[in-house]
């Protein structure tokens, strides 16, 4: 065991030149070991150090959202990673040279360029994935958009007397970008940013954790006669969560419908398989399905607050019959002490683009119960860190 702060030092050192290939690490040994690394961070730091971070810290998302408009990330991908100088690269990307230089100086101490001689530069791993259409190149995008809400939100709260937003025509976003639409209309109008925002829920989507029918007994409690419908995904997205559903179960009696804004539903390119019916339709205005078996929201919800999400929810509750069920599939904010800084970030992000929030499993429980419905079994599920939830429902 190291005795003293220099053992631990060349302890880690020596760890350091050991260590295996990156493609080797197995993640829950990584998770683990960079949990480790974190606590012995904040024990060592002195406060000037997460003070700086808590100051600096949106420094690096402005930078490489200029690095991609000069199209520096573009010009070593395309030189397929090959060392550059400043006076090649200049020759490759937008803008005059001596802001070049300042803007590859902070990434190369960002790690994402090594600086191999003065003027010279290597892309280091990061450089190689920031370039415009890659999808993390599309995230630094999605959050420096999202970015103008975050600069604005003292601002909203000075004015409202530090009120916890409740309202999804109220928050944040619509002060930053001087609407009265919601995000999702405003996405809408707006198709390059819409673009971004479609690539960085597809990425997220590999985070998602188990289809909610592996969790649930579909065979032993879905079944109906063929003619009634089965199923309804609400704002199930193009259909990715139905159609898999449907190559699961090809057998199962029921009709199935997806439904969706009508401009998320209008860009559905691929015919849906059969039996699939897909309804352009607000889930804010009266459900056209009655009667159905079963109706779906996989992170639907969460995108509104309470006094949106009971709108909805009243929509479903009016058209359900005794024998249906509502399965609500959502994120789950932990009620430990200990949240994880992604989780609880994640939750003012909800606030200001929504006035939403990421709500416990209690919260959860207690909407469903305040918009009528009684909640039966819920099952739980860890993916990655993200913790989400299966609420299995019925008329209270
Ligand atoms: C986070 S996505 C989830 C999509 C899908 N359920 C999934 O889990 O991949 C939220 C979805 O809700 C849809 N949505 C938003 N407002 C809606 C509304 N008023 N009526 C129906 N769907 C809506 C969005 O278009 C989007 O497809």
């Amino acid at each position: 065991m190291a005795s003293s702060l220099s053992d631990l030092t060349s302890t880690l050192t020596a760890a350091l030149s050991n260590l295996p290939p990156p493609d080797k690490i197995q993640d829950a040994e990584r998770m683990q070991l960079l949990g480790v690394i974190g606590q012995l961070q904040v024990a060592l730091e002195p406060p000037q150090v997460p003070i700086g971070r808590f100051c600096f810290s949106h420094y690096g998302i402005v930078v490489i959202r200029i690095a991609q408009g000069m199209g520096i990330f573009d010009a070593f991908a395309e030189s397929q990673g090959k060392d550059m100088t400043l006076k090649e690269l200049s020759s490759k990307v937008k803008g005059d040279e001596k802001l070049l230089r300042r803007i590859m100086r902070f990434l190369s101490s960002q790690n994402i360029f090594k600086q191999t001689a003065s003027e010279s530069y290597k892309p280091l791993p990061l450089a190689m994935v920031f370039g415009n259409g890659s999808a993390p190149g599309d995230m630094i995008k999605h959050f420096h958009n999202n970015m103008q809400v975050t600069a604005k939100l003292f601002e909203y709260f000075e004015s409202n007397g530090y009120k916890n937003p409740e309202d999804a025509y109220d928050a944040p976003f619509q002060l930053a970008y001087n609407t009265k639409n919601h995000y999702f209309e405003w996405l809408s109008q707006n198709p390059t940013i819409q673009e971004t925002f479609n690539s960085v829920m597809t990425q997220s989507q590999q985070y998602r954790g188990a289809d909610w029918f592996e969790i649930y007994p579909v065979q032993e409690k879905l079944q109906v006669s063929p003619d009634r419908v089965l199923l309804v995904d609400i704002g199930g997205g193009v259909g990715h969560d139905i159609t898999a559903f449907k190559k699961r179960f090809p057998d199962l009696p029921g009709r199935l419908v997806l439904e969706d804004l009508p401009q998320v539903i209008d860009t559905i390119k691929e015919p849906l398989p059969e039996g699939i019916t897909a309804i352009g339709h607000s889930m804010f205005e009266p459900q056209p399905v009655s009667g159905a078996k079963a109706y779906y929201l996989r992170t639907v919800l969460h995108d509104f607050p309470d006094k949106q999400a009971l709108e909805a929810l009243a929509r479903i509750r009016d058209v359900m019959t005794d024998d249906s069920i509502l399965f609500v599939h959502e994120h789950t904010m932990s009620d430990d002490l200990d949240v994880p800084p992604m989780a609880a970030t994640l939750d003012i992000h909800m606030m200001e683009i929504f006035s939403s929030l990421e709500r416990t499993e209690k919260e959860w429980v207690a909407l469903l119960e305040k918009a009528g419905f009684k909640v039966g079994k819920v099952w739980n599920e860890d993916s990655f860190g993200q913790f989400t939830a299966l609420f299995e429902a019925t008329l209270s």
